[in-house]
């Protein structure tokens, strides 16, 4: 069994391609980045470290890689593959869309087996966001046939991999809790399943609680840990102040969880103190800077911050934290980074409310607005005090 996985980055490389690995496939990774290509094609296996006491190492073996910017090797191995998997970024998709809408056509001309293509991206609907891209490439006769032969089902994917920082370009050091979520309601029948993999016919509640509490929880830790000066989770966590606020969004978000989708209220208060356990893993070096990457995805109407938010406000809960926590995500400045290059440049040029206004789609005179403003103002207040 063949599995064409885009993104040999780290959760790629530590997540992904591991357990695909594990399962049973001959991991192909496409990739860009070149020094990855060639490590991997030349070496063909990669040592994974869990990240605790023991670092225990898992050895990945027969796996190579396809130049990612090459579309026929791309075309090639999509129409060769049993399974295709993603973690490129969601903002990527786009960019890897051709590739894959290139190689269903091939399948359809050769009269391929039926092909799962799964996203393993931090956003809701990552798999139907990427089929869409992919049929935007088709013409009317091929969406059709493609609709019978690729099925892309959404997927929620947890594992804290933070950027790496070894002399060995493919090793990766990864937290040891894992969990992958795919939604079997939109596979063909008769698959079959990848060990290690949880399928659920309903995917919404997993996908909404891993990125309503993991994801809130993390960026909250970065955004006002940066704040305060800390440059990586592990020292934001180890402030109670942080480590509070970060406790303060959970309960917001993990009350909204709870009346939306019936989960238990012991259960989850477990799952976030597990949640807050991962965060301060002492094996692990997160930075802040990747935790906070790309603010105006982060702030975006239907990721980790403003649907909670939102939803939160729907039920009458005030979500004091939650915009709390937008606010300091507009205060990330991080010159590395151009999602807030370009938010600080809006703000300086056009006004906060403009900014909050275009990036959260919230409308001026809704009430979480004027939260998230007032907090807004008022750390810039304490900033100059
Ligand atoms: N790191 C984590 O803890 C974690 C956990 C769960 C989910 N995720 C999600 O997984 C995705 C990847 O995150 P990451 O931390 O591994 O990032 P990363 O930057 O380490 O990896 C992304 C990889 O994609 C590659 N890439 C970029 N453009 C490409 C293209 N056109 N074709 C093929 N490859 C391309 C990059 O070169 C890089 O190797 C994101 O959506 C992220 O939200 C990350
Ligand atoms: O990858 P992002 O930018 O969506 O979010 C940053 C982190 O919160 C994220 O990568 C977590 O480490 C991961 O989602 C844990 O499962």
């Amino acid at each position: 069994m063949k599995a064409v996985h885009f993104g040999a980055g780290n959760i790629g490389r530590g997540f992904i391609g591991l357990l695909l690995s594990q399962a049973g496939y001959e991991v192909v990774f496409s990739d860009v980045n070149q020094t990855l290509v060639s490590a991997l094609r030349e070496r063909g296996e990669y040592v994974v470290t869990l990240a605790d006491d023991e670092k225990k190492q898992l050895h990945v073996r027969g796996v190579t890689a396809i130049d990612g910017t090459d579309p026929d090797a791309v075309a090639a191995a999509v129409a060769e593959a049993d399974l295709v998997t993603t973690a490129v970024g969601v903002n990527i998709l786009k960019h890897i869309a051709p590739g894959i809408a290139r190689g269903i056509e091939k399948r359809i001309a050769a009269s391929g087996g039926k092909l799962h293509v799964i996203a393993c991206e931090n956003t809701i609907g990552g798999s139907t966001q990427l089929k869409e891209q992919v049929f935007s490439h088709l013409d009317e006769a091929s969406k059709a046939k493609a609709a019978e032969l690729a099925a892309f089902p959404d997927a929620a994917v947890d594992r804290i991999v933070p950027i790496q920082h070894h002399d060995d370009p493919l090793a990766v050091t990864v937290e040891p809790f894992y969990e992958w979520v795919v939604d079997s309601s939109s596979m063909f029948p008769g698959y079959k399943p990848i060990e290690g993999v949880h399928y659920v016919h309903d995917l919404i509640p997993y996908i909404e609680r891993k990125l309503f509490t993991v994801n809130t929880g993390h960026c909250a830790a970065a955004y006002i840990g940066r704040l305060k000066g800390y440059e990586t989770i592990q020292q934001a966590m180890g402030d109670d102040e942080v480590a509070g606020e970060v406790r303060g969004v959970l309960s917001e978000t993990g009350k909204v969880l709870v009346e939306r989708y019936g989960f238990d209220r012991a259960e989850h208060e477990r799952y976030i103190d597990k949640i807050i356990g991962r965060f301060r893993n002492p094996h692990l070096t997160d930075e802040v800077t990747r935790v906070g990457r790309s603010p105006i995805r982060k702030l975006s109407p239907n990721d980790r911050l403003v649907k909670p938010a939102l939803q939160a406000y729907e039920l009458g809960i005030e979500p004091d934290r939650l915009a709390k926590v937008m606010a300091a995500a507009l205060l990330f400045d991080v010159p590395e980074d151009p999602e807030a290059v370009q938010l600080q440049q809006d703000i300086a040029s056009g006004g906060i409310e403009a900014a909050v206004e275009k990036y959260t789609s919230i409308p001026r005179e809704h009430p979480v607005f004027r939260l998230v403003i007032g907090h807004y103002e008022r750390q810039i207040a304490a900033s100059r005090a």
